[in-house]
């Protein structure tokens, strides 16, 4: 048998974290040889010899494990969200100092969220207003959600490809937010509700009809496989990778 890979997991004691280690354990081509909290030094990473890491933890301590995975030639899959343009760029840069090693950002790891984010993209040209809905369990940190950030962007750029005009929109008068966040020129509005898990509606509108795309994570397990699958392919992807469908050539 090929050797196994060998995974440290930041944020192991979190809800998705858990869920990573589980997975990693369960494995027959991966070993868990290190589970980091907040607690916890990071370097154990280094020290148990992790060949990738993976970082489900905060947006504040998510670029700080990065620094230290790069500085040693630890591949990374990211699941942390958090990152705008100018995160994106920096990383950018640093990677690029760093040749050989492979690192993932992934606003979302389940393969029908990525489908949706497809799915939308594709549509978003063939209807005059495009609206994103993303509704999450009260204990998230960022607003909107990494997924429905994504999602708008892949939105605006689809439209600027098709030279679609602006969504119609008369408004002239609102309560600060009543029109969710501008990303991109796609209003997202998010939602944190005790009960939900991870959920997100795309809104698509023309003449006479709409189109709402939907996904829905009740479980974290929904995110387990695409990361196991990241695992496993990251160490043949050097540089920085944005979006698990460019790993899984979905
Ligand atoms: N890409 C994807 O598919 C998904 C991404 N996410 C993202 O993953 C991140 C984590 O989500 P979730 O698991 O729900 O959050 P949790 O708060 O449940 O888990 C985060 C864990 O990381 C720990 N932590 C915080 N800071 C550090 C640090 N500096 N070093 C090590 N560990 C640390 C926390 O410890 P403590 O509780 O003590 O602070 C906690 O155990 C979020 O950014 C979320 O948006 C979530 C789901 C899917
Ligand atoms: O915090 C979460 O829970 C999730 N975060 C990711 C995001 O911000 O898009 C992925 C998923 O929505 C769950």
């Amino acid at each position: 048998m090929a050797q196994r890979i060998a995974v440290g997991v930041l944020g192991a004691r979190g809800k998705v974290g858990s869920q990573v280690c589980a997975a990693v354990d369960a494995a027959d081509d991966l070993e868990l040889v290190a589970e980091v909290d907040e607690d916890d030094d990071p370097r154990l990473l280094v020290e148990r010899g992790a060949a990738v890491a993976v970082d489900f933890t905060h947006p504040d301590a998510v670029m700080g494990h990065l620094e230290l995975c790069l500085a040693h030639g630890v591949h990374a899959v990211v699941g942390t969200t958090g990152f705008d343009d100018a995160r994106l760029a920096a990383l950018r840069a640093q990677v690029e100092q760093r040749p050989g090693v492979g690192v993932l950002v992934a606003p979302n790891f389940s393969i029908g969220a990525l489908l949706m984010m497809r799915f939308a993209a594709e549509a978003a040209p063939h209807y005059e207003s495009v609206e994103i809905v993303e509704l999450h369990h009260p204990t998230k940190a960022d607003a909107p959600s990494g997924t429905a950030r994504r999602t708008a962007e892949l939105v605006a750029a689809a439209r600027r490809e098709a030279g679609s005009p602006p969504a119609p929109d008369a408004t002239s008068t609102a309560l600060d937010g009543a029109r969710g966040a501008d990303v991109d020129g796609v209003p997202v509005h998010a939602v944190r509700l005790r009960g939900l898990v991870a959920h997100q509606e795309v809104l698509l509108g023309g003449s006479g009809e709409t189109l709402t795309i939907r996904h829905d994570s009740f479980d974290r397990s929904s995110f387990a496989p695409g990361v196991l699958a990241a695992v496993r392919a990251i160490g043949d992807r050097p540089g920085l990778t944005v979006g698990l469908e460019h790993l899984l050539e979905l």
